[in-house]
């Protein structure tokens, strides 16, 4: 990270959901290096501890609530849980998601739905009530989305990951536009397949298939965490300033590879 200048997001809150593992883990060390005070919440408390302790280990400063995205009461309470303790929220990461695979002749309605929830609904959920606040306070702000490229182009054995991930693109450009007035940004990131925690346990599962996409990336090799963050960073930061709806793919290539016949 040290292509961005030492205390860029000084005096500034960056609220992560699922900030206690894979790219939520990777965003929360980085911003946290660059001065921010950061907030991450998800549903296990263990996880986000121990991003909260390391943050606080490397001379930042971190706090944590529980939260499930679907669930929007406890979305609203912690929200005004976060005004109440660190005056509101400058930056939020929309990256809590969910993912399984399973061709979509066996995938149940709920199954289907579960992933809808996590990403999209919760996605929505969020930026409603951090935008509320924004709006009423005419305050500036920044979200970012953690998208997908498999929004694009189909999305063969997530299609509730797909479907939610195009519902998160078209959300990202609606709320851009309807926000823009007060100054409230909204882009989004779409990593290509990217090993973490929760990917390596229910997606890349089988080498085989790990050697065979990443055989087709242009640039050899899947998206890194640390890609992520360069991205997220530079979108919440005032390089970005004149940046709003846009949606980059971050994928080495990797959504193209269609085009080399
Ligand atoms: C280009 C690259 C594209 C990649 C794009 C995106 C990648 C990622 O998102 S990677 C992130 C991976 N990380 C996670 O998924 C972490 C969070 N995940 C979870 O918590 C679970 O996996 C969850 C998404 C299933 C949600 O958990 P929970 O709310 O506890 O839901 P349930 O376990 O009750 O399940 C609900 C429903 O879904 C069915 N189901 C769950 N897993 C599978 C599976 N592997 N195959 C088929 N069906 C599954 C489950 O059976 C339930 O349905 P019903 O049985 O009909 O009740
Ligand atoms: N890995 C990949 O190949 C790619 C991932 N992405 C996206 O990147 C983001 C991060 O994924 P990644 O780091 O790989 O995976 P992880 O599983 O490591 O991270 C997902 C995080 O989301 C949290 N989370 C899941 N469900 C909920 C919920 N209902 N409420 C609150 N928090 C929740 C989890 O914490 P907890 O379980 O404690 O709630 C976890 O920390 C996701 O949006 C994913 O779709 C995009 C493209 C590719």
């Amino acid at each position: 990270m040290n292509v961005f200048q030492a205390g860029l997001f000084e005096g500034k809150v960056v609220l992560i959901t699922g900030g206690g593992t894979g790219i939520g883990r990777a965003l929360a060390l980085a911003f946290g290096e660059l001065g921010a005070m950061v907030v991450i919440a998800a549903r296990r408390e263990g996880p986000l501890s121990g991003v909260v302790k390391t943050i606080e280990d490397r001379g930042g400063r971190a706090c944590m609530y529980t939260l499930d995205v679907r669930d929007e009461a406890r979305v609203e309470e912690v929200v005004r849980g976060i005004w109440q303790d660190v005056g509101g929220v400058d930056v939020l990461v929309n990256n809590a998601g969910g993912n399984f695979m399973s061709p979509a002749v066996a995938m149940s309605a709920h199954g289907f739905r579960t992933v809808l929830d996590i990403n999209l609904v919760g996605t929505f959920l969020m930026s409603q009530a951090v935008g509320r606040r924004w709006l009423d306070e005419g305050r500036e702000g920044s979200i970012v989305n953690i998208s997908a490229t498999n929004a694009e182009y189909g999305s063969p054995l997530m299609a509730h990951s797909g479907a939610s991930k195009a519902g998160i693109n078209n959300l990202t450009q609606t709320l851009a536009v309807e926000w823009g007035g007060t100054g409230v940004r909204v882009n989004a990131v779409l990593p290509g397949p990217v090993r973490t925690e929760g990917s390596d346990e229910r997606l890349w599962t089988d080498a085989a298939l790990v050697e065979r996409v990443e055989e087709g990336i242009p640039l050899g090799r899947f998206t890194t965490p640390r890609d992520v963050v360069g991205v997220v960073v530079f979108l919440a930061s005032e390089a970005g300033a004149f940046l709003t709806g846009s949606l980059i793919a971050l994928d080495g290539g990797e959504r193209l590879r269609s085009l080399i016949f």
